[in-house]
């Protein structure tokens, strides 16, 4: 495939590792890269080591601001997790600290006014707000762009708010693909191969370990809305906790978090590639932030009956050794090469992970 330009929209926890992972893949050339606060862009390639020897330790992270007609980086509470001692949040956090980096009050408009020359943006922007990332499609649609945009967002009922706005990025020449990372994403590709087996499918169970240790300071975004899953919290509760507040509640749970019956998309992006129905799906985890080691094994189980009348079950498992960085970003990377081919062929539309995998 020919050299891939791309830009990265968040470079929090995730947008990094999107950046450096791409470093190990081929034909992919960054191009721009924005955060709440600032904006890198060059068409020739960015410095993709200085940006993320800038950033290390340094990342723009907290809720994003609720400003949806415009992307003005108000602080969103991240003067309050300044004030609990937080490193990575400010005024002068993230990308403004690169020498490519420039402050900006419209860093995604920034983008969208270079995107003619980008084929694939990857959104690595937080969710705490549903609509949030739908609304940023649909402002790259209405600067008629056309290429490829890929998500690695969680919530299931985001999906059908993108397929709102599907006539609007069909118009555009867009390919967006959502739910694109590991859960959903990777693991959701996974059961959809899983399922190939079967003529009907009964069950698809995921459960997955991830151990944070040295990434906790780097992801406090993802466990931020990991936080909005479990019992008695959502994603309004979880975006107005404070730093400290977080802390409290991962104290009294030592460090150790476990989830059950996740709204992860995995269940809305199966049923729409027809392996089986949403509420046949089942996610859940567990998440350390104390250690690196993995809590529990991931793994995707698909239990279905074959043409010839067995029930089975097809289990998938991932190494214990391969990190949430790794599972998240190698498959967005994949997932996003994946889109460009579709988008050069004329398709474009809304379509899921297990869109992307042998059908049902
Ligand atoms: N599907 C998966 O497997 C999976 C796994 C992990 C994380 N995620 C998701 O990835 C997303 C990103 O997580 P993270 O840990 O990197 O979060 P983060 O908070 O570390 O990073 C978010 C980035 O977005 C930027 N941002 C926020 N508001 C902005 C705005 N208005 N304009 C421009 N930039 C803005 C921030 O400055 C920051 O750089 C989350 O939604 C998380 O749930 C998905």
């Amino acid at each position: 495939m020919d050299d891939i330009r791309f830009a990265v929209l968040g470079t929090g926890g995730i947008g990094r590792r999107t950046l450096e992972v791409s470093q190990h893949k081929d034909g992919l050339t960054a191009v721009a890269a924005c955060d709440r606060n600032g904006v890198a862009i060059d068409h020739d390639g960015l410095d993709v080591d200085e940006l993320l020897a800038a950033t290390e330790g340094n990342i723009a992270s907290g809720p994003q601001d609720g400003g949806f007609d415009d992307d003005v980086a108000t602080d969103g509470g991240a003067a309050a997790a300044k004030s609990d001692g937080v490193k990575q949040h400010g005024e002068e956090a993230g990308i403004i600290a690169s020498e490519q980096g420039k402050p900006t009050e419209t860093p995604i408009d920034d983008v969208i006014h270079e995107s003619d020359a980008v084929d694939a943006v990857l959104l690595a922007l937080p969710n705490l707000e549903h609509d949030f990332i739908p609304r940023v499609a649909e402002r790259f649609a209405e600067a008629d762009y056309e290429g490829v945009m890929i998500d690695v967002l969680k919530r299931s009922r985001v999906i059908g708010m993108l397929d709102d706005r599907e006539a609007k990025l069909k118009e555009s020449g867009i390919t967006f693909v959502c739910g694109a990372g590991a859960t959903p994403g990777f693991l959701t590709g996974a059961a959809a191969l899983a399922a190939q087996s079967f003529v009907e499918v009964e069950e698809v169970e995921i459960w997955w370990g991830v151990g944070l240790k040295s990434g906790y300071e780097d992801n406090r975004g993802t466990v931020r809305e990991d936080i909005a899953h479990l019992d008695g919290y959502d994603i309004e509760t979880a975006r107005e906790m404070s730093e400290a507040e977080i802390e409290e509640l991962i104290d009294e749970h030592d460090g150790v978090l476990e989830f059950h019956d996740m709204e992860h998309a995995d269940d809305v992006l199966l049923e729409r590639a027809g392996i089986c129905d949403a509420e046949d799906v089942h996610v859940g985890g567990v998440l350390d932030v104390r250690s690196d080691e993995k809590p529990t094994t991931t793994t995707v189980s698909v239990t279905g009956t074959t043409f010839d009348g067995e029930t089975g079950t097809n289990t998938f498992e991932l190494d214990d050794v391969t990190s949430m960085e790794a599972n998240v970003n190698g498959p967005a990377l994949g997932y996003l090469k994946a889109g460009v081919r579709n988008n050069r062929a004329g398709h474009y539309g809304v379509f899921g992970p297990a869109d992307l995998m042998p059908g049902f």
